[in-house]
């Protein structure tokens, strides 16, 4: 016998503590997996004190939800005042109150569209991977941005972009027309026209859009029910390679893309999801899968094939 407890008791309660956590898992798994919701885990919490439901911590149960990222969830607390280190059974009645009704807004959110951002450093591929989503997926609407830069070889004026001058685009910012805006790579002015995708989302269409840092910061500000998706190369060179590869900038313009890509690469926990883009259509699916909408606020599966 060691530490007062009799030496069977103590394998008992170890044991206990091994079936306590595994099904504490397998909770977590069926949100998951989508086949409970997170609202019914916390009744169910409430409800039975001695539950595997009770004994999960808040943080675990908002991170199987589909789109929040550690990031995210770190935020709900705040927003919820729960401490991070709260048990679903041991919330007090005013954070149970808080919790419900936060979850139940997020399922009962009937026939509207889900807003993902697609963001990441220059040339890992956010045009490819988006252009194979408009081709492959046109139930999504893929936001058509407006610029200043002028166009390249082969840019169409209203599909790859709205192309502006500086007095056209200063008139849309004036009209609030913009649900975001950014200069980016201290070079042209981008933003993303609010109307199509206001329009789109209350039409239960999802919307996707391919914009940078600054931007996605505003979509979260704005509308924080948008899920942020940060898609990363393979390794640094191979960014390189692409952004050369493309050939699409002169030098000097290459240069001031990588200094702004090593601070886009230092926020990468800012956003909800990582998905590495070693191969397009891969990448794209798991984008695709971040789109649809989900039935009772589950996510059908977790972060698997993404970089977390
Ligand atoms: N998975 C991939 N494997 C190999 N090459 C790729 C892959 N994805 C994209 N590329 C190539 O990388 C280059 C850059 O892609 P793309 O223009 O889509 O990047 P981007 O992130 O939109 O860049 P920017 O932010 O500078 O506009 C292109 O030449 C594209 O064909
Ligand atoms: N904040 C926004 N950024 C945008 C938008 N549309 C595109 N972008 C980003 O700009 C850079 C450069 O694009 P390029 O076409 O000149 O290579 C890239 O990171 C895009 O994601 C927007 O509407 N808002």
């Amino acid at each position: 016998m060691t530490g007062g407890m009799p030496e069977v008791d103590r394998a008992a309660a170890s044991r206990a503590a091994v079936a306590a956590r595994r099904a504490r898992a397998a909770v977590k798994s069926a949100v998951a997996a989508g086949e409970r919701t997170a609202l019914d885990v916390a009744e169910t919490a409430w409800r039975d004190p001695a539950s595997a439901e009770s004994g999960l911590r808040v943080p675990e149960l908002l991170g199987s939800l589909r789109g929040l990222g550690p990031a995210r969830v770190a935020e709900v607390l705040t927003l919820l005042g729960i401490a991070p280190g709260k048990r679903v059974g041991g919330l007090g009645r005013h954070q149970r109150a808080r919790l419900r009704e936060w979850l139940r807004a997020r399922e009962e959110t009937p026939g509207r569209g889900r807003l993902v951002v697609l963001a990441g450093p220059t040339a890992v591929g956010k045009g490819t991977v988006a252009g194979y989503i408009r081709a492959h997926h046109p139930d999504v609407l893929l936001s058509v941005s407006a610029t200043t830069r002028a166009p390249r070889p082969g840019e169409v004026d209203g599909v790859h972009y709205y192309f502006l001058d500086d007095a056209g685009f200063d008139d849309l910012i004036a009209r609030d027309e913009l649900l975001e805006w950014a200069q980016v790579h201290s070079a042209a002015r981008y933003g993303t026209p609010r109307p199509p995708v206001e329009a789109a989302l209350a039409s239960g269409r999802s919307v996707l859009l391919e914009i940078d840092l600054q931007g996605a910061r505003q979509v979260r500000a704005a509308m924080p029910d948008a899920v942020l998706v940060f898609l990363l190369p393979p390794s640094w060179e191979e960014l390189v390679r692409r952004l050369i590869g493309r050939g699409t900038e002169t030098p000097e313009e290459q240069a001031r893309r990588l200094e702004t890509a090593r601070v886009e690469l230092a926020a990468q926990d800012e956003f909800d999801e990582l998905v590495v883009n070693d191969d397009v259509s891969r990448a794209a699916q798991e984008v695709v899968d971040l789109l649809a909408v989900p039935s009772g606020g589950a996510r059908p599966s977790g972060r698997a094939g993404s970089a977390r």
